[in-house]
């Protein structure tokens, strides 16, 4: 492969390379560990911000000694970033503020809730960052909300890093995206509040952060703005130009490097171009096709672009050869000036785990697909240096060149009959074989259900001793015999708690499931796993996405087993329980060389044959849950009907190769569905179950409007909480239900599954669950 080079006459000036963010963690989890000490009262604060300052400055040596240029400062966090910039600038709710708590603990009682000594303060709300899996926690804004420097974290963040000899690039939320992404706070004067509308209060507090950064010792500032990749920026466009030219004018001699990513910025690119910023970055993994826009606008100026080539959001090796021709195109596009463009991360390596050298158990193939922070920055050097000079790259652009060869070699082959059967999807699979009004006439026989029948969400306590059992068989301290023993007696337990409660449908309780996802994933073919592949869901909860890296199929039934054994046991109808194809795919790291679509089809084809395997084994029931459903969608408005077309027909595709007769519910939790309601209903399931009982009856109404035509079980109970609310107050959420739903379509769940909770808090909770439908069987029906 030949490498384009920029004009021999080029000025001698060469491009730099940059990391926008790097993982929190530690390579050993000592940043998670360390924390949940302190928050149990087992370290000292001393200690935990000695460890977070180790695993800082190891950080920054990393990046320095793996070649790239720009080492970023700020980005560490002991929880959230936003949170972080939140405590910076002063947005902190009253009832935090007077709490009396020292600094860092008011910062972790806005992060996770306070309750000792006397003060009682609960978590402030979290979301999702932008289309990841990594939640926020989101700012609470006030029109007394008294904006100024709270503390200098990242003046100290630079100054540390700077005393350990590194000149860093500090990074900072931007003030627009920390606004767009806050909501009024508590008090009735705020209710109409729009955040954004402070921000011309909040502009001078950055400019001063800005000139104690330059005073400090700082050159450039990178400045995150990633809501300039969503349509609502439009409507900033004014207000972002004032605050930045405040910000400017108070730091004249700081570079502003403004970062968007996961997305591209299309229209808003005008936005950025009445911005007083040396630079823009873009993320070219996401949306490679808004490099020729952002070179036209900046070709006259001065202005660094900052090429987003190497994914912060996915574990593949980047194909360097292919992104550095993207790079020297730039170069041209820039009047072949080299030191115009810099190499960097798509988006801060947050969202990626460590290192591929603590995977121990991957094949060296498998292995060498991967590239996990610790590689990317490596990536992001060898494109810098080869885009000064190819030759001195060689050997490094050789072996990317072998490894996404052999990568591209797999995918080819990886299973032809998948594809073929993806390919030959008709109509008809997508579509029971008769419409809802006539399938729960059917059902209606086949489950002998009272008005307001009972159930749960599928899994039941995962106790110490379950989880202890699985480990010894993963460990092979037991035999496989021993481990399914002990599951068919648990199961036999959980059904016959059931059976004692009066619950109506049953379910075996899930004790086979490490997770939801990952289950399914060690059972399907398609999928690999990691070790150490952890990535920030929030604070110090990480995951371990499963990775998808070749065309998915079933080998074998995967949980007829189980559920056919519980169904054994009880007349009532036994839940079959699947995790649904979008959540799949959406709670693993996707393959980048075939569509998301694609993906999801393959999975629910699999998922597809499982319930036509349920049915046969007398299962008369079965739930696949999607509560990723609603996280998968598309950043801009305008993309949204694409994915859920998609969505939709992937559900739809696993759920009706089944007879009428099988009642077919879903599950979603964790999100405001009321925006994707269309979608939802398309779904064609006869019976769905959502997480409700915090959400006031705005929701229901939501379903109302629409004309929900089928049976819809919102949630009674909170299973987050261990309290257990009265009888006649879960008769209370049923009669509200009531007056909004038709009665006969009232199924009575709590919110999601059981798993977190103890034995004693569930029967609790269920035993007042099941008291209450059954009265208002009598009052109601
Ligand atoms: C996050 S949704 C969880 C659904 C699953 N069936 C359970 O009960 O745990
Ligand atoms: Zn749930």
């Amino acid at each position: 492969m030949a490498y384009v080079s920029y004009p021999a006459s080029a000025p001698l000036s060469a491009s730099t390379s940059a990391v926008l963010g790097y993982p929190r963690i530690g390579p050993q989890r000592e940043v998670k560990k360390a924390l949940e000490a302190y928050w149990g009262g087992k370290t000292s604060q001393e200690e935990l911000l000695k460890i977070a300052k180790e695993q800082r400055l190891q950080t920054y040596k990393f990046i320095k000694d793996a070649g790239v240029d720009v080492v970023p400062t700020g980005t560490f966090s002991l929880y959230d970033h936003v949170l972080d910039a939140s405590n910076t600038f002063n947005l902190i709710p009253e009832q935090y503020a007077s709490s009396g708590l020292d600094a860092l603990d008011t910062y972790f009682a806005m992060a996770r809730g306070h309750q000792k000594n006397g003060v009682d303060l609960p978590a402030t709300e979290m979301q999702k960052w932008f289309d990841s899996n990594y939640h926020y926690l989101v700012p609470e804004l006030s029109e007394s909300t008294e904006f100024k420097i709270n503390n200098t974290k990242p003046i100290d963040d630079f100054l540390e890093a700077k005393e350990a000899g590194y000149t860093a690039r500090p990074v900072l939320v931007g003030p627009v995206t920390l606004l767009a992404l806050g909501k009024p706070g508590k008090d009735a004067k705020d209710a109409e509040l729009d955040p954004v509308s402070l921000l011309q209060k909040l502009a001078p507090v950055y400019g001063e952060m800005l000139a104690k950064l330059a005073e400090a010792g700082a050159e450039w500032v990178q400045i995150d703005e990633p809501v300039l990749v969503l349509d609502r920026a439009q409507q900033y466009a004014a207000e972002f130009k004032a605050a930045y030219e405040t910000i400017a004018k108070a730091a004249p001699s700081v570079k502003i490097m403004i970062a968007t990513y996961f997305n591209k910025l299309e229209s808003n690119l005008e936005i950025v171009k009445t911005l007083p910023v040396a630079g823009l970055h873009v993320d070219l993994d996401r949306a490679p096709e808004q490099l020729e826009d952002v070179l036209a606008a900046f070709a006259n100026t001065e202005h660094v672009v900052s090429l987003g080539l190497v994914s912060g959001r996915n574990i593949w090796k980047t194909d360097l050869s292919a992104a550095l021709e993207t790079a020297q195109k730039a170069v041209k596009a820039l009047g072949g000036n080299a030191s115009r463009v810099q190499i960097a991360s798509s988006s801060s390596l947050l969202h990626t785990p460590i290192t591929i050298a603590n995977e121990k158990k991957l094949s060296a193939e498998v292995l060498d697909w991967f590239s996990f922070a610790n590689e990317k920055c490596a990536e992001i050097a060898t494109l810098a240096a080869a885009l000064r000079d190819p030759s001195s790259a060689a050997d490094a652009l050789a072996a990317n060149e072998k490894s996404i060869k052999a990568r591209r070699d797999f995918e080819k082959n990886s299973d032809p009959a998948v594809r073929e059967r993806v390919a030959n999807i008709k109509p008809e699979d997508l579509a029971r074989k008769s419409p809802f009004s006539v399938r729960k006439e059917v059902q209606k026989e086949h489950l002998s259900l009272p008005v307001f029948p009972t159930t749960t969400i599928g899994s039941f306590p995962q106790t110490k001793e379950i989880r202890q059992y699985r480990a010894r068989f993963t460990k092979n301290d037991i035999t496989k015999e021993e481990y399914e023993k002990f599951l068919e007696d648990e199961i036999k337990m959980v059904v016959e708690k059931q059976e004692a409660l009066n619950l109506d449908v049953l379910v075996h309780g899930e004790p086979e499931r490490n997770d939801m996802v990952q289950y399914f994933g060690e059972l399907l073919d398609g999928f690999v796993f990691t070790q150490n592949a952890w990535v920030q869901s929030f604070g110090s909860r990480y995951v371990r996405p499963p990775v998808v890296v070749s065309d998915v199929s079933r080998p074998a039934p995967m949980t007829v087993r189980w559920s056919s054994y519980a169904q054994s046991l009880t007349k009532k109808p036994m839940k079959g329980m699947l995790t649904g194809p979008v959540t799949i795919l959406n709670w693993s790291f996707p393959r980048a060389d075939i569509s998301k679509e694609v993906q999801s089809k393959q999975i629910a084809l699999a998922l597809r044959d499982e319930v036509i395997d349920l049915e046969k084994a007398g299962v008369r029931a079965v739930q696949v849950d999607e509560p990723a459903i609603r996280e998968g969608l598309p950043l801009r408005q305008k993309d949204w009907a694409g994915y859920l077309r998609w969505a939709v027909d992937s559900f739809r595709l696993s759920t009706s190769g089944c007879s009428d007769a099988m009642n077919i519910a879903s599950h979603f939790c964790y999100s405001d569905f009321s925006l994707i309601m269309k979608s939802i209903i398309e779904l064609d399931a006869d019976m769905i179950s959502i997480e409700h009982s915090k959400s006031g009856e705005h929701l229901l109404g939501a379903f109302k409007k629409v004309g929900y035509p089928s049976h819809i079980g919102p949630g009674v109970f909170d299973i987050h909480s261990p309290r257990v609310p009265s009888k006649d107050e879960m008769i209370g959420r049923i009669k509200a239900m009531a007056e909004v739903l038709p009665k006969d379509s009232i199924w009575v769940n709590p919110d999601c599954g059981l798993k977190t909770r103890t034995w004693e808090e569930c029967t609790a909770q269920l035993t007042n669950m099941v008291a209450a439908a059954e009265e208002c069987r009598k009052s109601l029906a």
